[in-house]
C-alpha cells in the first residue's frame, strides 16, 4: 500500500485527502497538524485512516507528501523535510497561494533523491478548518503545477494520477508567472476587499447606518476580505515584489480616475466603467440561467450526472414547483453549484427545508 502523508489538515488538505480517498481505496491516509483538534478531527471524519505523532514519523516512508500549511509555515517544514530520511523517489507537493519562495527553498533545501512539484488549486473558500473540507471542492476549479524546467513528465504524471479525484483542469506555468497572474486577480483583490471594509468602520461614527446599509453590492465585492488573516498576511509577504507593483498600478489607476470625478468628466468616467463592464462581462465564469429569477436558491452538490434529477425528484415529492434549475460551474464568487429559480420567497423557503430535510448538501441564498 502506497502512503501518502498530510501536513496541514485544514479546508484546502482535507479536501484533497478527501478527493483521494473518494477515488482510490489502496493508499494509506496519513496525517499531521500542529492543531491536535484538527488531527482528531481529520481522523473523526474519516479524513485520513492514521494519525502521525511528528513530521518525522509521518514523513519517513511516504510515497507522496502533501504541504497544506499557510505558506510560510510551508517554508520552515521544508526546511524540516530536508533533515529527514525521505524515501527515495518520493514526491512531495504544495498548495500554496504562492510558488516562487516555495519552489526556491524547495530546491535549496530537500534531497535529490526526491521530486518537489508546486501547486496551487486555484479554489477554496473564506472558510478554515477540515470541517468545511469536501471532496468537491475543486471541480472544475484550474488546479496549477510547477514543476522544474527538467522534471520528468512521468514524475508529473504520477502527481496528477494521485489528485484526479479533485477533478480539476490541470494547468503547467513557471512560479513567476503563477505569482503575477494570481497577484492580480487574487492578492490584490483581498487587499481592496480589506481596505473597503477598513474604510466602513471608519466612518461608522460619522454614520451609525453604514453597518446595517452595507449588504448587497458591498457585502459581495468584501467576502473575501472574511479570509484568515494568517494565510493573507504570510501570502503578501510571500508575494512582496509583484504586489508592491500592483500598488504601484492600481496607486496611478486611482488617481487618474479621482481626477476624472474632480473635473467631472462625466464622458471619461462612463468610457472607464464602460469598459470595465464589456470586459468584466466577458469573463468566462459565470452562466447566467435563461430565465430572470430574483429568488434563487444555490445547493453545493457535486457535479455528477443525475444530480439534477436527484434534486428535483425531492422538490417533486414535496410539491414545489421551480422555474429553472442549472449548474454554475465556476466554484469561485459563489458558495453552491446549483442553482435553482422559483416563482416566490414562499416556494423558495420551502424547497430550502426539502433539501435540508433530504440531503446533507449546503444551501446558500445570495
Ligand atoms: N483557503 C483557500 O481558499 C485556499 C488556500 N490555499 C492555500 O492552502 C494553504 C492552507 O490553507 P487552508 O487549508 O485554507 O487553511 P486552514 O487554516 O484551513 O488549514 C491550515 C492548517 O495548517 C495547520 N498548520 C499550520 N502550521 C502548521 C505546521 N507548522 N505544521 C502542521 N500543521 C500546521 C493549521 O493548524 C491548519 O489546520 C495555504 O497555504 C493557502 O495559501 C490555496 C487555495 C485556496
Ligand atoms: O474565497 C474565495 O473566493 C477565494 O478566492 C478562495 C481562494 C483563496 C486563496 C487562493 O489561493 C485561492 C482561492
Amino acid at each position: 500500500m502506497k502512503k501518502v502523508f498530510f501536513i496541514g489538515l485544514g479546508l484546502i488538505g482535507g479536501s484533497i485527502a478527501l478527493s483521494i480517498k473518494k477515488e482510490y481505496d489502496d493508499y494509506e491516509m496519513i496525517g499531521y497538524d500542529i492543531q491536535d483538534d484538527q488531527t482528531k478531527m481529520a481522523k473523526a471524519l474519516n479524513v485520513i485512516d492514521e494519525v502521525a505523532s511528528s513530521i518525522k514519523e509521518g514523513a519517513e516512508g511516504a510515497d507522496f507528501i502533501i504541504l497544506s500549511t499557510p505558506v510560510e509555515q510551508t517554508i520552515c517544514i521544508l526546511s524540516e523535510l530536508g533533515k529527514i530520511k525521505l524515501k527515495t523517489n518520493a514526491i512531495i507537493t504544495d498548495v500554496g497561494s504562492t510558488k516562487k519562495k516555495i519552489v526556491e527553498h524547495a530546491k535549496r533545501t530537500l534531497p535529490n533523491h526526491v521530486t518537489f512539484i508546486g501547486g496551487h488549486p486555484m479554489a477554496g473558500s473564506h472558510k478554515s478548518g477540515v470541517i468545511a473540507a469536501k471532496a468537491h471542492l475543486f471541480e472544475n476549479a484550474f488546479y496549477i503545477l510547477t514543476p522544474n524546467e527538467n522534471e520528468s513528465e512521468e514524475n508529473v504524471n504520477q502527481l496528477k494520477a494521485l489528485l484526479k479525484g479533485t477533478k480539476a483542469q490541470f494547468v503547467v506555468m513557471n512560479p513567476e508567472e503563477h505569482d503575477y497572474i494570481t497577484g492580480i486577480i487574487s492578492h490584490f483583490p483581498h487587499i481592496i476587499a480589506a481596505s473597503l471594509v477598513h474604510q466602513a468602520e471608519k466612518n461608522e461614527d460619522h454614520f451609525p447606518l453604514i453597518k446595517r446599509m452595507a449588504a448587497g453590492g458591498f457585502r459581495d465585492i468584501t467576502r473575501i476580505a472574511s479570509g484568515n488573516p494568517i494565510m493573507w498576511r504570510d501570502i503578501l509577504l510571500h508575494n512582496k515584489n509583484i504586489i508592491s507593483k500592483l500598488f504601484e498600478q492600481w496607486i496611478e489607476e486611482m488617481k487618474k480616475l479621482q481626477k476624472m470625478v474632480q473635473e467631472e468628466n462625466g464622458h471619461e468616467i462612463y468610457t472607464y466603467f464602460h469598459q470595465a463592464k464589456t470586459y468584466r462581462d466577458g469573463l468566462p465564469e459565470r452562466q447566467k440561467g435563461a430565465i430572470p429569477s430574483f429568488y434563487d436558491l444555490y445547493v453545493d452538490v457535486p457535479d455528477y450526472p443525475g444530480v439534477i434529477s436527484e434534486i428535483t425528484g425531492y422538490l417533486a415529492k414535496e410539491n414545489i414547483s421551480i422555474t429553472n434549475i442549472q449548474i454554475i460551474e465556476a466554484r469561485e464568487e459563489i458558495y453552491g453549484v446549483l442553482r435553482i429559480s422559483f416563482q416566490s420567497e414562499h416556494d423558495r423557503d420551502q424547497a430550502n427545508q426539502c433539501i435540508k430535510k433530504y440531503t446533507n448538501y449546503e444551501t446558500f441564498i445570495q
